[in-house]
Order: structure tokens, then sequence, then C-alpha cells
């Protein structure tokens, strides 16, 4: 009989939120009360399915953010990030093979995501018990334009075929050690995700798109935060 499957979250806030303009991390940011990291910490950290979370903060935050995490009995630890997304997920993966976790799936976060729902959640697990790498997505409602770095427009994908990655993502066991064990030998490695590095560094791997939701936003600009206030008021 095959051993139940564990599942660790894996929560990124190791940046520094330049674009949000707020002169701090926008981790620590207010939604009606609650900061952003501690909306999203909740939203891993209580769902049944998640064993642990393991959160990745920005360096120098690490005290503040287990401030936060106080009084979440499954928070695996608070660690320090890295220069950019993809070092964070990299510190996550080192920590975890150092403690005995490197055989969970993995669901990787942005904290920047506070209002992700208990249903893409659940839907990202039941993924993995088919899939070894689900990323949640949603359909572009806008035609997307390729442009090269003059601003000509190159291409025009087909609407049909573009979805917008939000997160989770998630990972069978260790499929994204492998993949990034690849990545990091590539001199031009560069990743603004985590399923990129699966689809391109293991093209034996397929990657699932797990439908998301608009609400599950990201807050990155200013403007974002007034946005999210407004969609948690929505209930
Ligand atoms: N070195 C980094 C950079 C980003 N992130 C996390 O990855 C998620 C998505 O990144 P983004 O929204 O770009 O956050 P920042 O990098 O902080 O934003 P900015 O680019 O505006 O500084 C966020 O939860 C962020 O905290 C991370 O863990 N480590
Ligand atoms: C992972 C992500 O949220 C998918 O859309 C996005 O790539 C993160 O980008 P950021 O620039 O690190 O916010």
């Amino acid at each position: 009989m095959e051993s139940a499957r564990r599942s660790v979250a894996v929560l990124l806030a190791g940046g520094i939120g330049a674009r949000a303009g707020l002169g701090m991390p926008k981790q620590f940011a207010e939604l009606r009360g609650r900061t952003i990291l501690g909306h999203a910490l909740a939203a891993l950290h209580d769902h049944p399915g998640v064993e642990g979370v393991l959160v990745v903060m920005a360096p120098g935050y690490v005290d503040a953010a287990r401030v936060v995490t106080a009084g979440h009995p499954r928070v695996l630890d608070v660690i320090e990030g890295g220069a950019e997304r993809s070092d964070s997920t990299v510190a996550a993966l080192r920590w975890l093979a150092d403690h005995a976790l490197a055989g969970a799936d993995l669901l990787v976060h942005d904290a920047a995501r506070p209002l992700v729902s208990a249903r893409i959640i659940s839907d990202c697990l039941a993924a993995l018990a088919t899939h070894q790498a689900v990323g949640v997505a949603v359909r572009s409602s806008d035609t997307i334009l390729r442009a090269d770095a003059t601003g000509r427009v190159v291409d025009v994908p087909p609407r049909g075929e573009l979805w917008r990655a939000q997160t989770p993502q998630g990972f069978r066991a260790g499929v994204l050690q492998r993949a990034y064990d690849v990545a990091l030998a590539d001199p031009a490695f560069v990743a603004t995700d985590d399923c990129s590095v699966v689809l391109r560094y293991l093209p034996d791997v397929p990657v699932q798109v797990v439908e998301g939701e608009d609400r599950n936003m990201k807050v990155t600009g200013p403007d974002d935060l007034a946005i999210a206030e407004r969609l948690l008021g929505l209930g």
C-alpha cells in the first residue's frame, strides 16, 4: 500500500517589495488588520492537506516575520531568502533537504498573493496525485503581444492558448530539486517562477495547469493594496 503523501508548503516572502513603493517589505502591509504575510500564511497553514509551512523571508526581516508566524504551530521555520525569487526557492530546497523533508510534495506560494483560496490549494494537492508538476493559472482575458527590445510587435499568440500564471505551484517530491540541480549548472539561468524551471530543465516532466482565480492576485504595485483590500471585503 502506498504510504500517505506528505505535503509541505514553501511561502516565498523573501522580496523587498520595491514596486509597491511602501518603503518597507509589502509582506508587512496590512489588509483589514492582518499583514499580507499573515493572510498568505493562514491560507496555507490552516489547510488540512498542508503538513507544515516553511517561510522564506527577506534578509533582515526574519525576526519581524517570526512575530507574524507566532501562534502557528505548523510553521517549520523562518529562513532567509536570496537575491532573486529563484534563490529563495533554492534556499527552501536546501532547508528541506537538511531537515529530512526532501521526500515531501511541495506547494510553492508567493506571500504577495494573500487571497489564495482553500479551493485552489485543495486542487493543487489533488492534481499532484496524478501530475508531477502543476501551476495555478487563469486564462488571459487580454490579447498578449510579444514584442522585441525596440517595442516592435513580433507575435500575437492565439489567446486561447494563453494563461496568466499565479501560485501555488506544486511539485511531486524531488521534482523541483532535480530541476534546480540542472538549472543551476546553466550560467544563463534566470526564472521568475518555478514551473518554468521544471519545463525548461526537466523536459520529461509535464507541467499541468490548475485553474486559479482573479481574486488570487499578486500585490505588486501601489494600487494593488487597495484592490486586494476591496476584494477581501467582498468576502
Ligand atoms: N528574492 C526574492 C524575491 C521575491 N520573493 C517573493 O516572491 C514573491 C513574488 O515576488 P514579487 O511580487 O516580485 O516580490 P518582490 O520581489 O518583493 O517585489 P519587487 O520586485 O517589487 O521588489 C513575493 O512573495 C516575494 O516576497 C522571494 O521570496 N525572494
Ligand atoms: C510566480 C509568479 O507569481 C507567477 O506569475 C510571478 O512570476 C512572480 O513574479 P515576481 O516579479 O517575482 O512578482
